[in-house]
């Protein structure tokens, strides 16, 4: 077997995943050096900001490994391709995934093109995915462990950057790269999962988003028009979400809970509903906007194919048909309950990771029928 002798740069994040990246590919021969980003520069120093500790891990665990740590601050990039494309869909009413955006723009674009700046062809990442070369195109595949699988988060890049990636986590089980760190005394071994907005990171949401969109607050109604609550601002509310309404006590409504259902902006109006399996919190079919197809064009023969409305769920089927805007129409072969606009349908050949695109519409039986 040859030697790969190519230089790669790392995302460290100072995570496990990258850490067992990292060892990977020095173990494969690779030249590694490992690369921090800082992307967001608010906060530092409150309860929310875990960049400096994460800078901290990244540098003991290249120290271990004996490579060179760089950094670099790309807050400007994210402010203007992801952060201000997040607000702008929760202005308009949707629940954005800024971290599919932040992918393709910062970690597989502007990463991209620094790590050339540093003489390095390729980068690897920590992300459960696989890439497999079929038909001479690189294609990304689901990671091995379905249960960590992010190609949900990944299918927005393009083929080319794809191609210039390793992936060095995502032939193996979570369980192994704990056990692998733990056996290398990697100080991430041991390390939680990073969870919230990558970059931003977990904190008070609606405190958050006040800060940069202001709350209008409004009625809550029934499909009917019964007001039967008040709202602190639409952005606030997910569809399908229970709690956080603060209906209940209404002495011409059963004891249920309920769920919202639908915002309509115009009227600054929230829509609930009572009951989990309210048929207004199902749809069985939707519209994207312009699809980001990994391979640059849809597949050769629309059909059958499975989909995922959003990162938790599994593959449901359904049939697609390409349209003329760039988008799909999905039609699912089961209803699928809170399918929410702003957030991606992603779609799969089996373990291929197809694309995707931002739900535009969705719509159920009834109104189909309409
Ligand atoms: N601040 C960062 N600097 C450099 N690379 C990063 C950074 N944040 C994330 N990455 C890269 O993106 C990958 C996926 O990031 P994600 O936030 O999903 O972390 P993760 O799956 O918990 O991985 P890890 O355990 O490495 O943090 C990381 O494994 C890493 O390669």
């Amino acid at each position: 077997m040859s030697v790969p002798t190519g230089k790669v740069i790392v995302g460290m994040s100072g995570g496990v995943d990258s850490s067992v990246s990292a060892l990977r590919l020095l173990e494969q021969g690779y030249q590694v050096e490992g690369l921090f980003m800082k992307n967001w520069d608010e906060d530092d120093g409150t309860e929310y900001c875990t960049a400096k500790d994460d800078l901290a891990d990244a540098q003991a665990v290249c120290d271990r490994l004996g490579i060179k740590l760089h950094t670099a601050n790309f807050a400007a990039e994210y402010w203007d391709n992801v952060f201000e494309h997040f607000l702008a869909e929760y202005k308009a009413g949707r629940t954005p995934n800024p971290d599919i955006l932040c992918n393709r723009e910062i970690k597989f674009k502007v990463f991209l093109d620094y790590a050339e700046m540093l003489g390095a062809e390729m980068i690897a990442t920590g992300h459960y995915v696989r890439q497999q070369v079929r038909d001479g195109r690189p294609r990304l595949l689901k990671g091995l462990d379905h249960n960590k699988d992010q190609s949900y988060f990944l299918h927005a890049v393009p083929e080319a950057a794809i191609a210039r990636t390793l992936f060095p986590v995502g032939e193996i089980e979570k369980p192994e790269v704990r056990a692998i760190a733990e056996r290398h005394g990697l100080a991430t071994a041991r390390k939680k999962d990073s969870t919230g907005i990558c970059f931003i990171g977990e904190r008070r949401f609606s405190d958050f988003l006040r800060q940069y969109l202001p709350a209008q607050p409004g009625t809550i109604q029934t499909p009917d028009g019964d007001v039967i609550g008040e709202h602190m601002g639409l952005m606030y509310y997910t569809l399908g979400q229970r709690q956080g309404l603060g209906i209940g006590g209404l002495a011409r409504y059963p004891e249920e809970p309920w769920y919202v259902a639908g915002k309509d902006l115009e009227r600054n109006v929230l829509i609930a509903v009572q009951g989990k399996h309210h048929p207004l919190l199902y749809s069985d079919s939707l519209a994207t906007e312009a699809m980001d197809w990994i391979a640059g064009e849809p597949p050769a023969t629309e059909g059958r194919f499975t989909a995922k409305t959003r990162y938790r769920q599994s593959d449901v089927p359904c049939t697609i048909r390409t349209c003329d805007d760039g988008g799909v129409e999905v039609l699912f072969d089961d209803p699928q309950r809170a399918v929410t606009p702003g957030q991606s349908l992603v779609l799969y050949d089996n373990d291929i990771c197809l694309g995707g695109g931002v739900i535009r519409s969705t719509w159920n039986a009834q109104e189909r029928a309409a």
